[in-house]
Parts: C-alpha cells; sequence; structure tokens
C-alpha cells in the first residue's frame, strides 16, 4: 500500500483541489502527461451536503450524504472519463475518501446529487445508513480528547459530523463496496481522510478487502492500491502516526512546517544538511511528503506558519528543495485564490464551479493559482524524475543559509536565503559541458533563456546566486545541456 504505482520515470502527485473531472482529464492530456507528472489527488467525488449557509464552503465536501459519485465536479460518467483518459496520459488518480463520518447538522439536507439526509433521525437513504450504523452512545471530541483519549478520538464525533462504526460489517461493507467501485474504474489509490478518527485495525480489515489495481488501465497484475492515511502528528497527542505506517503510508505534516520554517528563516538552510529521519520524520518509504495542503494553508489543522502561494519566493524555495531531495513521496498543491479561509472555489450565482482558464504564458486564469504550472515548480518534477533513485551527495552549505547538493551524477541544486549573495566554485557531480539552470528559464533550441552553468572537466561550475535574484534557487541537470 506504500507503492504510488506512477508509470515509469515518474515521481510527483498533484492535488487538483475543487477541479471538476473534465478539466483534470484536459489537464492531463495538454500539461501533467507531456511534463512527467505522476498522478492527481482529486477532491472527494461522492455526494457531499450542499451547505449555502456558508456560501458553498470548501470543507462542504467533508461531509458526505452517499456514495453516488454526483458532485460539483461532476457525475460517474465524467469521472470515468477522466480516469481513462490520465490513465491513457501516464497520469495516475488517487482519491480522497471520507470514510470516517457522513454529514453534521452543518445545512439543509440535500446532497450534490438530490439525495437526502435526516441527520437528526441519523438516516441516510441513499446508502443506506441507519443509526446503529453511527457508533455509540453518542459523543462529540472534545479539544483536550486529542491529548487523553484516543478512544474518544476515534468513537465520537468530529466537529458535529455523524460518526460512522467501522467496526461493523455492514459499515465496511458499504465503504469497501464503495472503494472497490473506483478501483475498478481505473483509480490508483486513496487519500484515507481523518484517519486518526478510525481504529487502525478497522482500517486494515478494510485494506486488506480492497480488489487489485485494474490491468486494463495499465497496472501490473496484483497490483495493490497505493494508500496515504491523513494523521495529522506534530506530537503530544495520545495518538501517534506510528499506529499507522504499519498499515500504509502516511501523511508527515512535520515536513511542511520545518521546511516551512526553514525558508522563512526561523531554521537556517545549513540545519538541512541531515535532513530526513534525523529531523523525526517518519521514514521516507512511509511518508506523504508536502509543503502545504488543503487544509494547512488555511491557518488551521498543522499549527504554525505554513508556507502557501502567498509568499511565492520562500514557498518556490521550499518546493524546490521538496523536489530535489530523496526524501519520501512528494504532492504538490495546486490551489484557487482565497482571502476568506472558507470560500470554496470559483462559483456562477447558482454554485457552478468555474473552470480555470489558460493564459498564453500557461498561468491559470478565473481565480485558479494552478502552482503546477509554475516554471520554477513544474521544472522541478522533472528534476526529481531524472534523479530517480539516486542518493543524495557532494552536500556543501555556508553555515547559514546557502547550501548546494548533488542527486548521485544526475542533478545538482544550489539555494540562497541569506541576504547576501552566493558567488563559489562548486561541485556539480556533473559531466563537462554547458547546462541551462532551469529556474531561471528553460532550454530552449538556441540556448538558455535564463542562466547558463559552464560545468569543467572537474564537474565544478561558478555558481551565482544574488541575494535579491528573481528565485533563490539554481538548478541544472542532465538533459539540459546545451
Ligand atoms: O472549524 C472547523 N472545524 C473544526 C476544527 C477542524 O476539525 C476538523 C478536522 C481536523 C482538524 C485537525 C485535526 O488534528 C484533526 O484530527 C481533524 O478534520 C476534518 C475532516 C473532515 O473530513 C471534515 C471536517 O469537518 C473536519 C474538521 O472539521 C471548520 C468548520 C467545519 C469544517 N471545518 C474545518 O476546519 C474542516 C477541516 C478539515 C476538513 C477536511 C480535512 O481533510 C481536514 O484535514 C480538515
Ligand atoms: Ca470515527
Amino acid at each position: 500500500y506504500k507503492n504510488p504505482h506512477y508509470a515509469s520515470g515518474r515521481t510527483t502527485m498533484v492535488h487538483l483541489f475543487e477541479w471538476k473531472w473534465d478539466d483534470i482529464a484536459a489537464e492531463c492530456e495538454r500539461f501533467l502527461g507531456p511534463r512527467g507528472f505522476g498522478g492527481v489527488q482529486i477532491s472527494p467525488p461522492n455526494e457531499n451536503l450542499i451547505i449555502w449557509s456558508h456560501n458553498r464552503p470548501w470543507w462542504e465536501r467533508y461531509q458526505p450524504i452517499s456514495y453516488r459519485l454526483v458532485t460539483r465536479s461532476g457525475n460517474e460518467q465524467q469521472f470515468a472519463n477522466m480516469v481513462r483518459r490520465c490513465n491513457n496520459a501516464g497520469v495516475r488518480i488517487y482519491v480522497d475518501a471520507i470514510i470516517n463520518h457522513m454529514t453534521g447538522t452543518w445545512g439543509e439536507n440535500v446532497g450534490t446529487g438530490g439525495s437526502e439526509a435526516f441527520f437528526n433521525r441519523w438516516s441516510y437513504p441513499s446508502v443506506p445508513y441507519g443509526r446503529n450504523d453511527f457508533n455509540s452512545p453518542h459523543c462529540v471530541i472534545q479539544g483536550n480528547d486529542y491529548t487523553c483519549c484516543a478512544d474518544r478520538v476515534r468513537n465520537c464525533e468530529l466537529s458535529g459530523l455523524k460518526d460512522l462504526n467501522q467496526g461493523s460489517e455492514y459499515v465496511r461493507g458499504k465503504i469497501v463496496e464503495y472503494m472497490n467501485r473506483l478501483i475498478d474504474m481505473g483509480v490508483a489509490g486513496f487519500r484515507i481522510d481523518a484517519a486518526k478518527h478510525m481504529w487502525p485495525h478497522d482500517l486494515r480489515v478494510m485494506y486488506s478487502r480492497l480488489h487489485n489495481l485494474n490491468p486494463s488501465h495499465g497496472f501490473p497484475n496484483g497490483a495493490r492500491p497505493y494508500i496515504f492515511q491523513e494523521v495529522i502528528d506534530l506530537g503530544g497527542e495520545a495518538i501517534s502516526r506510528n499506529e499507522y505506517t504499519a498499515l500504509a503510508a502516511v501523511t508527515e505534516f512535520r515536513f511542511g512546517l520545518e521546511l516551512s520554517r526553514a525558508f522563512s528563516r526561523g531554521n537556517q538552510l545549513s540545519w538541512l544538511a541531515n535532513w530526513g529521519e534525523n529531523w523525526g520524520l517518519l521514514s521516507s518509504n512511509d511518508a506523504l511528503a508536502f509543503i502545504d495542503n488543503h487544509d494547512n494553508q488555511r491557518g488551521h489543522g498543522a499549527g504554525g506558519q505554513i508556507l502557501t502561494y502567498k509568499q511565492a519566493k520562500q514557498y518556490k524555495g521550499a518546493i524546490a528543495f521538496m523536489l530535489a531531495h530523496p526524501y519520501g513521496k512528494s504532492q504538490l498543491m495546486s490551489s484557487f485564490s482565497f482571502h476568506n479561509t472558507e470560500a470554496g472555489p470559483p462559483m456562477d450565482s447558482r454554485g457552478n464551479i468555474i473552470s480555470p482558464s489558460i493564459n498564453s504564458d500557461n498561468s491559470c486564469g478565473n481565480g485558479w493559482v494552478c502552482e503546477h504550472r509554475w516554471r520554477q515548480i513544474y521544472q522541478m518534477v522533472a528534476f526529481r524524475n531524472v534523479a530517480g533513485n539516486t542518493a543524495l551527495n557532494d552536500w556543501w552549505d555556508n553555515g547559514s543559509n546557502q547550501i548546494a547538493f548533488c542527486r548521485g551524477g544526475q542533478g545538482f541544486v544550489a539555494f540562497n536565503n541569506d541576504h547576501w549573495d552566493l558567488n563559489a566554485d562548486l561541485q556539480t557531480c556533473l559531466p563537462a559541458g554547458r547546462y541551462c539552470d532551469v529556474i531561471s528559464g528553460v532550454k530552449s533550441n538556441n540556448g538558455c533563456t535564463g542562466k547558463t552553468i559552464t560545468v569543467g572537466n572537474n564537474g565544478r561550475a561558478r555558481i551565482s546566486l544574488r541575494a535579491n535574484d528573481y528565485d533563490m534557487v539554481l538548478a541544472i541537470h542532465r538533459g539540459t545541456e546545451v
């Protein structure tokens, strides 16, 4: 359950948060496939409660009403079409699975597919679920339960959401049926939302009943789904992410928190020389690594200042470090712009999501940020692909915020987050030649549109990164020679 089953040579997933299925299919064919992205995490595809009282907030998609594939992102036919087209483009689909709970008492009792729910009578006719499919006695998680009482965190309601009993064979059956339907349609795996709120044993039983991935979508025979479990654990809670690493991969929230600190000069970049398990992170093979996600980019969830698209220069630095470093399985966030942390995606007056527009410079419009289309980011996805499973070697730093390292003999990257210029003769581990810096520009048919780096016979090159350069990163790798 720890292998994403990316098509060969691909390494990185992007979360196309709140995108519609038709738009994701198009993005797989026109951008993600050609640019070597490995997969897409999609928003929950199952029917959710409509919440106009909060003007269709992003979190209404985390309030299930049924397992029917009808949401503002599209219907079942559009979902199947997206999975087929993305797999054909070499891009896998991972589903955000909301299986801990159903809706709460947040809004009208109708869903995005017209189903009704009667949460005060605990009934969800479209599944169906009734009162004895939910935990009893009824209780609601209180703040201090996270530190004192692991059983309450599992058995009580998360912010008023009806808490399913995954110990019931009937409930397990309904959840597994929903997930197997998606696997048979060609998805490659799942994000398990709120995994901390479910018992590891129940999850283990359900995972064991999932089908193998569908070979007609290009997966090897007997391939198990890639499962990454959302467990927000920054230490100090009764529940540890280590209870879940035996089952499947786990989201490593400390990764984004510590790198946000490092690139905001809270930590020094030179301290990252031993980045990875030595910083108390999960073992690399267990970890889904990311800087920000849909929840903590809005300021709550995993405490402290998380870098987002709003701090562009530092964010690109942290993302580049994530993609250049061998640790973990990398995930990129792709957002819509927001000021109000509750706001949902760009929508028309009737609540329909507005598609991203693609500008002539390949950036997005209509309120979509499309970080994955930023040159400094998609070029580092290619870097990570070229680096493959090489180790990190030839680390250099200046004792504060200037660092550089190689990935085998495949790639070289340098960072300058000091207030003074970096100007040094460094080992790039690459064969002699002239290389285009992939951050300041691209390799075009007659040279580099950005910086050109000349590597000598001894692999060394003069590396210059001014403190006030537009970006704090310089990266070259095999394949960017001119
Ligand atoms: O103030 C709120 N919630 C209470 C504090 C955040 O607690 C939530 C956590 C949560 C937060 C921190 C933890 O350490 C933790 O174990 C759980 O996970 C969720 C997962 C869901 O599928 C649906 C939810 O409504 C929540 C949720 O409310 C607002 C209003 C309701 C939704 N919401 C939110 O803030 C929604 C947050 C949300 C939604 C989806 C997610 O995947 C997520 O990680 C957070
Ligand atoms: Ca629960």
